[in-house]
């Protein structure tokens, strides 16, 4: 159920299943009840106002202003365009709707709720006069909002508006979510989603192939670190965390004391001689070791204990610290490269993976939008956020998560997750860096990197809406107690 599907493969889905032997209609109709049956537990009573379009969105309209009138609800209904225009299944249902069929236009009826049956994955191109018109009386009027697959307006493939948009308090979409779902601004959007099943066997997923997956504990909770009764502290990894400088060593012990709370069995800020007192005077489980240039961190990390390493929050730019970046590079543990450690690559990014396919152990680079264009300023340009994660992660050889409120993590086989339960309150200076953090934690008990990335990110949203409203980066790995309890139970098993 967490596969998300183009607009392209779901019309494909659709027509795999025709092609089948089940009738469109009977598609539509499952397709109408779904939101019928949302409409009913989103307004109990009063008038329901169904707004229908040229297509087969506005098909499934019609079937549920239908549904909603034999389950004795007063219902009206208006359609954009000509009634004879309409082709096919989208015909079909409208010959079945038995009530007056109003033009639509922008003076809508004092409803108690709007159905938006307008556009769906079959928008190509913005919304203009009239539907325009329309769309903006509709986001102006006091009753809420159901959306028939996506809000009118927004383009389900990237999750951006094409033009005028709908906003909706809910949304009824069919068989698979789209990514114009998860992604902002479509996720918020897109109000309360709902999946609804309408005969589409999940067997045309494997014809249609699929664009990835929706960041849920399924895709990664089997991964895991499984924690024995026989564990010591050695067999749950040992995380080197690089501190900043004297005056910028925050971020370092945020995104240490985050992969201490993931779960690594030790975790070391290696910190440079200037900054060893303010380390040791705010650290007490995590350890520290000096490190005064490239030369230490080689000789640190060669131990084969250090099982990964976090590079990049506080570390500053300039040669040392990248002769810093490097010499990890080289070095045999897991990599989470985050904040300084990608732009220290701006004037050389192919140097960087060049380092990454050279080395065994992986790599998982993780941007927010302005370090992801330093990077990859040519890949920045793609309007899917999607296909720049996806291509980043083929061309560096690493598991990219492209962070954001929508953060996207992608591996170099093409396997692709989009987060969606990040509260908008991690939109706080020191966030990323915990999320580093976990992701070396992760990274550092053995979890292979897609994953690591994926359950890192995953836990880092849980946390913040553990913590809620108010939250500061320092809250967050506190909070991923209780997120770790709902995944690994008190014999160390994943639930
Ligand atoms: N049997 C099935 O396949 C099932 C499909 N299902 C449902 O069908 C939906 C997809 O239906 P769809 O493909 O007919 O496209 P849809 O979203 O209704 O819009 C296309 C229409 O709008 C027009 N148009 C486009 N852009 C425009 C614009 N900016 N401004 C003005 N007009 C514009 C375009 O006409 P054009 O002018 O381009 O010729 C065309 O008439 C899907 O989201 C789901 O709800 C479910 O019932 C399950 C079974
Ligand atoms: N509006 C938002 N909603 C949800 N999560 C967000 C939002 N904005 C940022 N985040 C998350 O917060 C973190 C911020 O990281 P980053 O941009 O590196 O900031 P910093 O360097 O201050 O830690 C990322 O994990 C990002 O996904
Ligand atoms: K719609």
């Amino acid at each position: 159920m967490h596969e998300i599907l183009s607009a392209a493969r779901m019309r494909a889905a659709d027509q795999a299943t025709i092609a089948g032997g089940i009738p469109g209609i009977e598609l539509m109709e499952a397709a109408g009840r779904a939101v019928a049956e949302a409409a009913k537990a989103m307004a109990p009573d009063g008038l329901v106002h169904v707004l229908c379009g040229p297509g087969n969105n506005g098909g499934d309209g019609f079937v549920a202003a239908r549904l909603l009138a034999e389950a004795g609800r007063p219902v009206s209904l208006s359609l954009l365009g000509a009634r004879d225009r309409l082709r096919g299944d989208a015909a079909l249902a409208a010959a079945r709707w038995t009530g007056p069929v109003h033009p639509a236009g922008p003076d809508l009826p004092a409803a108690a709720l709007l159905i938006d049956a307008l556009f769906g994955v079959g928008l190509d191109r913005p919304i203009e006069g009239l539907a325009a018109e329309i769309v903006a009386a509709v986001n102006a009027a006091p009753a809420p909002v159901l959306a028939v697959d996506v809000p009118s307006g927004l383009d389900a493939d990237s999750g951006q508006p094409t033009g005028p948009v709908i906003e909706a308090e809910a949304t009824v979409t069919f068989f698979r979510k789209k990514p114009g779902h998860l992604l902002e601004p479509g996720r918020s959007l897109r109000g309360t989603l709902e999946l609804a099943q309408i005969g589409i066997a999940d067997a045309v997923l494997a014809e249609t192939g699929i664009d990835g997956h929706e960041n849920v504990p399924a895709l990664w909770a089997r991964a895991l670190p499984r924690l024995t009764g026989a564990a010591h502290k050695y067999t749950r990894g040992h995380v080197a965390v690089v501190s900043g400088p004297a005056t910028r060593t925050g971020a370092a012990r945020l995104a240490a004391g985050a992969a201490l709370r993931a779960g690594a069995g030790l975790v070391t800020l290696a910190s440079p001689g200037s900054a060893l007192l303010v380390n040791a005077a705010h650290l007490t489980a995590v350890m520290l070791a000096r490190m005064d240039g490239p030369g230490d961190l080689s000789a640190l990390l060669a131990d084969p204990r250090y099982t990964a390493a976090v590079l990049g929050p506080g570390m500053g730019l300039g040669p040392e610290a990248r002769a810093l970046t490097e010499a990890a590079l080289a070095a045999p543990a897991a990599l989470v490269l985050d904040a300084d450690a990608l732009t220290q690559f701006a004037d050389d990014p192919d140097r960087l993976f060049s380092a990454i396919a050279a080395r065994p152990a992986p790599v998982a680079l993780t941007p927010h939008a302005g370090e992801f264009a330093r990077l990859f300023p040519d890949l920045a340009k793609l309007p899917l956020k999607t296909g720049r994660a996806r291509a980043a992660a083929e061309r560096s050889g690493a598991v990219l998560v492209l962070k954001g409120a929508d953060t996207v993590i992608a591996a170099p086989d093409g396997r692709l997750a989009i987060n969606a339960n990040a509260p908008p309150w991690l939109a706080t200076a020191g966030s990323g860096d915990v999320l580093a953090g976990i992701a070396g934690g992760l990274l550092g008990q053995g979890m292979p990197a897609l994953e690591a990335a994926a359950a890192a990110v995953w836990m880092h949203g849980a946390a913040a809406n553990e913590v809620g409203p108010g939250l500061i980066a320092e809250d967050l790995a506190p909070a991923l107690r209780p997120v770790l309890a709902t995944l690994i139970d008190r014999n160390g098993r994943r639930t």
